[in-house]
């Protein structure tokens, strides 16, 4: 009796404990995360013990103030954080650490004594080439970069003049490649960057700042192959569908610079590259073809691929002449270049994945990381993030076949399966928690997906993934203020547009039906910036102008918690 007494008062003190508490934490927004966490529990589940609604009410307008904004700033938000992880100048800034005279670079100190040249190539250099005058300036004696068309007036315009280097400085800055596109502009670069590299010696020290982009930008075709040749071939391969790995390959084999013919130039000078990684795995061999990395050419390999994308009948002879004549002998490299090179990877996909986490968690989701190497044909992986979306909407568990599904669909999207089996499981967790509402989730995922070309549309794969990702959320009943997605290149250029890729939602279908917009029509073609264009005066187009970094693409998929503002 007496212990009985004693529980029933225990359980009045509990009660009333935890009145307060909840109390606490509807009235103090601060120390409310603080709160939350003493006490162990989710806003979720202090709310499912209170269900009325004027208490439901009450907490909505104590919510934070990122709560207020909508879930469509909320994933362009996130994105950005992505991308401002990946600054150029920040990533030379983490890793090189100047001290007197001397340098240190991933885990080697070099000295410094007015023998520092500089070249590189890519997308992101400009502002990589920008901190490390700022760093090195007097030590450096000369330069020169190679950078897409058009980004120093970019730069200037968008107020990031602190990406450019000096004007009258030591470096020299190229611009060339538009579109993306190997041209005479990039050769002379290119041309420019090997005679800086052949006049160097024992003494020197050469930096190499490498980005994605890169291949375009340094052009060297193998005599008597062209430059337009060259570009034909890779043109084509990229049309069919090839991945970066199969088309720098191919691009190695037909180049003087690529696979290492760069830090050839340079021997005997100390080659230290800097490498800010666009490929899948940070591969330093494929990285802008790596120039400062000796491979080996296969000719049975090149020939391989160009016969898996049917491309062997009409390749020039020159082409052909030349990854014939690249016999593996010829291939041996007999001076000693690699103890004198240095790579170092110094950003990645996985640095932006890390920081958008960051974001989404201050933002009050959830951060769930599904892998920084999702690749495969836009199709597949807008299928796997459609059959995600289950596991974090359905009002019941998903049958044991959707999971089957997904798992099936891991090596067609390059997901390894314990990725996959984990990402489901904390989705599961999150639905539950929410008790048959949704929780605040945020799934990332980083990589390059392909686009197998079939018309002649305009668009790019992070517009034509986020086209099919709405399309797959068509047959799903998600809630009004559901899911959104946002797929974009890091690089602020998605395909030949100026966009960088776009945000759907779950209404995006019946948006575009009442403008009279089929979706189907439009990616038959390839077709998804003139879509997205259309589709509500472009509202859903990511546009944030050229970036100056390049970290391959950032995929958001936002699920709100069942109290969040509708979008
Ligand atoms: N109309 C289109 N619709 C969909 N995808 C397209 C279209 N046109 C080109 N693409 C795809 O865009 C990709 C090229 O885009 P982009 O110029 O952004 O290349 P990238 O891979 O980011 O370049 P980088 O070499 O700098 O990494 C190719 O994969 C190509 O298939
Ligand atoms: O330049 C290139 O080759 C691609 O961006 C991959 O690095």
């Amino acid at each position: 009796m007496y212990f009985t007494c004693a529980n029933v008062s225990l359980k009045r003190l509990l009660f009333v404990c935890n009145m307060i508490l909840f109390l606490l934490i509807l009235i103090f927004p601060p120390p409310r995360r603080l709160l939350l966490r003493l006490s162990g529990l989710s806003m979720a589940r202090v709310l499912s013990l209170f269900r009325p609604q004027p208490v439901l009410a009450l907490v909505s307008r104590y919510k934070p103030a990122s709560c207020n904004m909508s879930m469509d700033s909320r994933v362009r938000e996130v994105f950005a954080a992505a991308v401002e992880a990946v600054q150029p100048d920040a990533v030379v800034r983490q890793s090189v650490e100047r001290k007197d005279d001397s340098v240190a670079i991933g885990g080697r100190r070099f000295t410094l004594k007015h023998n520092l040249h500089l070249v590189g190539f890519g997308k992101a250099v400009l502002g990589m080439a920008a901190e490390v005058e700022r760093m090195m300036g007097d030590h450096l004696v000369d330069g020169v970069i190679s950078v897409p068309h058009g980004i120093q007036q970019t730069m200037r315009q968008h107020g990031k003049s602190h990406l450019l280097p000096k004007e009258n400085g030591q470096i020299e800055v190229m611009e060339g490649a538009k579109h993306n596109l190997p041209d005479e502009d990039a050769l002379r670069a290119a041309e420019k960057i090997k005679q800086l590299a052949k006049r160097l010696t024992e003494k020197d020290l050469l930096l190499v700042l490498i980005s994605g982009g890169g291949s375009a930008l340094l052009p060297a075709p193998l005599p008597p192959v062209s430059l337009q040749e060259k570009l034909d071939v890779t043109r084509r391969l990229a049309a069919a569908g090839a991945t970066i790995q199969e088309l720098n390959t191919v691009r190695r084999a037909l180049s003087v610079l690529k696979g290492g013919g760069l830090a050839k130039y340079a021997h005997p000078a100390q080659v230290v590259a800097l490498i800010l990684s666009d490929v899948i795995g940070d591969p330093l061999d494929l990285i802008a073809s790596g120039p400062t990395v000796r491979s080996e050419v296969w000719p049975e390999e090149i020939l391989s691929i160009l016969e898996r994308y049917k491309l062997l009948h009409c390749i020039p002879t020159s082409v052909k002449d030349v990854i014939q004549r690249q016999s593996r002998k010829d291939n041996v490299d007999e001076s000693d270049t690699a103890g004198h090179v240095q790579n170092v990877v110094i950003g990645s996909n996985s640095t932006a994945l890390e920081r958008a986490r960051l974001r989404a968690r201050e933002l009050g989701f959830h951060p769930v990381v599904l892998s920084p190497g999702v690749c495969g044909d836009v199709r597949s992986v807008s299928k796997l993030y459609g059959l995600l979306t289950l596991f974090a909407c359905s009002p019941e568990e998903p049958p044991a076949e959707v999971a089957a599904e997904v798992l099936a669909l891991g090596p067609e999207v390059g997901v390894a399966s314990w990725d996959l089996c984990r990402t489901m499981r904390e989705l599961g967790e999150r639905r539950r928690a929410a008790a048959g509402g949704l929780a605040a989730t945020c799934l990332l995922a980083g990589g390059e997906p392909t686009v197998e070309l079939t018309g002649k549309g305009r668009g790019g794969r992070n517009q034509e993934l986020a086209l099919r990702v709405g399309l797959e959320w068509r047959g799903l009943e998600l809630p009004p203020n559901g899911p959104i997605f946002l797929s974009g290149g890091t690089d602020g250029q998605d395909g030949p547009t100026e966009a960088a890729g776009a945000v759907t939602d779950a209404g995006l279908y019946a948006e575009a039906q009442a403008q009279g917009l089929d979706i189907e029509k439009f990616l038959i073609n390839n077709d998804s910036y003139t879509f997205f264009s259309s589709l509500s005066s472009g509202k859903h187009l990511l546009v944030p102008g050229l970036t100056c970094t390049n970290v391959m693409d950032v995929h958001v998929l936002l699920f709100p918690s069942t109290f969040s503002n509708k979008g």
